[in-house]
This record gives structure tokens, sequence and C-alpha cells, in this order.
């Protein structure tokens, strides 16, 4: 699948984001910064990518995700838990990095911060019904299976 993209800053210009391994799902998105950037213990802030991408089918959408190595061993996620790029928008890649460690962190121009992932979308229609065809479950939730 082939993707519209802009470069909104130069420097990403050489440095696209790209998967890292054949395999990989995620695209890391790097933090498109003049200067480094600490952030006290609790503290978020938008951050540039450098690109926009125009997904254009509303059958695709873009998740921004954490990196888990960041998340886990420095606190680095993501103000929003999860970014959702719609298929319309065009405007800049933003990141919301969120320190929710209790110790500073400094985020370097240009580091890989988290990671863009491309899923199929299906947007629905409701049909609005007075009652539902049964099935196996019904209404029991939070637990009504069972433990084991
Ligand atoms: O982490 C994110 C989340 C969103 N966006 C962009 C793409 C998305 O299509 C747009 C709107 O996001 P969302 O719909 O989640 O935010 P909203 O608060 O509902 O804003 P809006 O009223 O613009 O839809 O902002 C980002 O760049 N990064
Ligand atoms: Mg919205």
């Amino acid at each position: 699948m082939k993707i519209d993209v802009k470069i909104l800053d130069a420097r990403m210009a050489d440095q696209l984001p790209a998967y890292a391994t054949p395999g990989s799902a995620g695209l890391d998105l790097r933090a498109c910064l003049d200067a480094p950037l600490t952030l006290a213990p609790n503290a978020w802030q938008l951050v540039p990518t450098g690109i926009a991408i125009y997904l254009k089918d509303p059958g695709y959408a873009a998740l921004i995700l954490p990196r888990s190595g960041l998340g886990h061993k420095h606190g680095i996620v993501l103000g929003n838990l999860v970014g959702l790029i719609d298929s319309d928008y065009q405007g800049q890649l933003m990141v919301s990095a969120w320190n929710r460690s209790p110790t500073a962190f400094t985020i370097e121009p240009m580091e890989r911060l988290a990671q863009l992932v491309i899923v199929p979308v299906v947007q629905a229609e409701f049909n609005v019904v007075n009652e539902f065809a049964a099935s196996q479950r019904g209404e029991g939730g939070y637990g009504s299976t069972g433990k084991a």
C-alpha cells in the first residue's frame, strides 16, 4: 500500500518512517525537535513529527502507539494513550508525549519517539431495532463467563 506523505521538515527527507524489520507492524515516528526537550515527571507536550500523511481511503486509519522500550523503561507514553489518525487528516502528525514516570526524561531531536500502525477500518451504519436476535452471551458481561 502506498500513502501520500508530505515532508514538512527537511531533516525528514532522508529518514522517513520505515519498518525496522520485514515483519514490523509499526513505522517509527521521530521527534522533529530543534533542541532537546525535557519532560518533567508527569509532564506532557505535543511533539511534531515533521511529516503529514493523507490516507484518503476511509477504509484505513493510522494509530500512534508508544514504543515499548520507551514506555516500559522510561515511562514515555502518550498523553492521549492512543493517537487516532483519520483518513481525511492532512495536518502534521503530532505525538502527545507524556512522561508518566517519577524521573525527568529528555527527548533528543530526531529520536524515534512513537510508532505508527496502519489499520483497516469499517465505517458502520446503525440499524435501529427493539430487540436483538438471541445470542449465547446475551447481556452478560464483566466476568459473567467465570474466571478459569
Ligand atoms: O496523537 C494524535 C491524535 C490525533 N492527531 C490528529 C489526526 C486526527 O485525525 C486529528 C483529530 O484527532 P481526534 O479525532 O482523535 O481528536 P479530536 O479531539 O476528536 O479532534 P477533532 O475535533 O479535530 O476530530 O488529530 C495527531 O496528529 N496525533
Ligand atoms: Mg475527532
